[in-house]
């Protein structure tokens, strides 16, 4: 835990798709070092075909292109469940200045009459397309084909817990999985911006492709380390439900996107368990020298953490319009961000 490592391992997963037990087996060993020693790796062998991302970012070249009037048509603020346009500055992590960045958010796309969209499923519901043509077929394509690929990757990562690869089969029925488009504008005249500011992911991982180098992770040592794109690699990455699941045997590595050296697009799928999950530390992790940590609700938690960081949700909470859960845990409690506070970020 909190090692200093230096870069960032890369997992062959088409090993989980295999008949025999030790090829799933090998995987899953590969998932857990990775996941305790640095909490990010590259991942291939998930034969999601290529075109499928540039269709996603040639789609989202075309809509970050548009004035800024167009594409507040879809401004997040509008949707009832957090999904559409967010413009620069609209989200704000702990401490941070505000990131140079836009984003177009979109999850499991539901009719507002769906059975799941019930009272404080707040995340659910339809997505806010935007007026464009070929933006919807070729986002929800890659949507599905990410999607699966943290499927098959949730099976390796339940094994990797020392679960059956079945375990979290029965709470992935609707899961508020988010997919966002992220632009980075590059601007040579802008000094100490940050594309991102650091954070952990919420959810149980994420799986990211990008088109530029920028990332970096946060190691044991308090060090950033460059995690830029591999080609035909997803970059994943645990996130706190990971670590609570493992009372911190996995780390949610803490991260950020430095000042762009050009345009930059990223493509992040928070991948979740359904809203009313209980996710609680597995007692094989728990012993008397590493108690228990506190568990929590997986719609809950990311809607907790969204309300802390988006300036609109920020806004109804000091009018009392919502309320944040009893629960909510402050920003920054996972990763080694809460190890750290003292580090500079
Ligand atoms: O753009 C990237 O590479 C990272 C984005 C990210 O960390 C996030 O959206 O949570
Ligand atoms: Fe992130």
């Amino acid at each position: 835990m909190g090692t200093g490592f230096t870069s960032i391992p890369l997992v062959d997963i088409s090993g989980l798709r295999s008949e025999r037990a030790e090829d799933r087996a090998r995987v899953a060993g590969e998932l857990a070092r990775a996941a305790r020693e640095v909490g990010f790796l590259y991942v291939t062998g998930h034969g999601v075909p290529e075109a499928l991302f540039e269709g996603v970012r040639a789609m989202a070249e075309r809509f970050f292109a548009q004035p800024l009037e167009a594409k507040m048509d879809v401004y997040i603020g509008r949707s009832t469940n957090h999904r559409g346009y967010v413009p620069e500055g609209e989200e704000v992590f702990q401490g941070a200045s505000k990131d140079r960045k836009e984003a177009y958010d979109l999850s499991i796309d539901l009719a507002p009459d769906d059975p799941a969209c019930r009272d404080g499923h707040v995340l659910l519901g339809p997505n806010q397309w935007p007026d464009l043509p070929g933006f919807r077929e070729a986002v929800q394509a890659y949507y599905d084909a990410t999607f699966a690929v943290g499927r098959l990757l949730l099976r390796g990562f339940a094994q990797a817990m020392g679960e059956a690869s079945d375990h979290f089969e029965d709470v992935l029925s609707c899961p508020p999985s988010q997919l966002r488009l992220i632009h980075y504008p590059h601007d040579p005249l802008a000094v100490d911006v940050v594309g991102i500011g650091a954070h952990t992911d919420y959810e149980m991982f994420t799986l990211l492709h990008a088109t530029s180098p920028g990332l970096e992770v946060l190691n044991g040592e308090g060090q950033w380390i460059d995690a830029p794109p591999v080609p035909g690699a997803y970059v994943v990455n645990v996130g706190d439900m990971l670590e609570i699941l493992t009372n911190g045997a996995f780390v949610a590595t803490s991260h950020r996107v430095r000042k762009v050296s050009a345009e930059r697009y990223s493509f992040p799928l928070f991948f979740c368990l359904d809203h009313d999950t209980r996710i609680e530390p597995l007692p094989r992790f728990v012993t008397p020298e590493n108690p228990a940590r506190a568990g929590l609700v997986a719609g809950e938690h990311l809607y907790a953490q969204t309300m802390q960081t988006f300036t609109y949700l920020k806004e109804r909470l000091a009018h009392g319009q919502i309320t944040l859960p009893e629960a909510a845990r402050a920003l920054s409690s996972f990763g080694q961000e809460a190890r750290y506070k003292a580090v500079s970020v």
